[in-house]
């Protein structure tokens, strides 16, 4: 199952800044842990903004929904999920 999802990333300006550093080293490593394992399938940086858009590909909303929670930055974080289904126009055989 895909599902487009925003991250809109807010943290507290009173957060130390070394706090700050380890809790985004923590993200991108699982991030990048669940990009290896085919499960955060696109990550993008939305220009201008500390936000992102990312499409994963999981078996579940059950599942979509362990994985963004236990995300490091979840608490700090506004997420908007669409779920994905095939448009019948699209060239793509889903394996993009
Ligand atoms: O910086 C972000 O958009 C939040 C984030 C998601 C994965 C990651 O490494 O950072």
């Amino acid at each position: 199952m895909l599902f487009h999802v925003r991250m809109n990333v807010n943290l507290p300006a009173s957060m130390p800044l070394e706090e700050a550093a380890t809790l985004k080293q923590t993200e991108k490593d699982l991030a990048q842990r669940l990009q290896r394992e085919g499960k955060w399938r696109h990550l993008w940086r939305i220009a201008g903004q500390y936000a992102n858009v990312s499409i994963f590909d999981v078996d579940s909303v059950d599942e979509l929904h362990t994985l963004l929670t236990s995300l490091p930055l979840f608490p700090y974080m506004h997420i908007d999920v669409m779920p994905l289904c095939r448009h019948p126009s699209s060239v793509r055989d889903g394996d993009f």
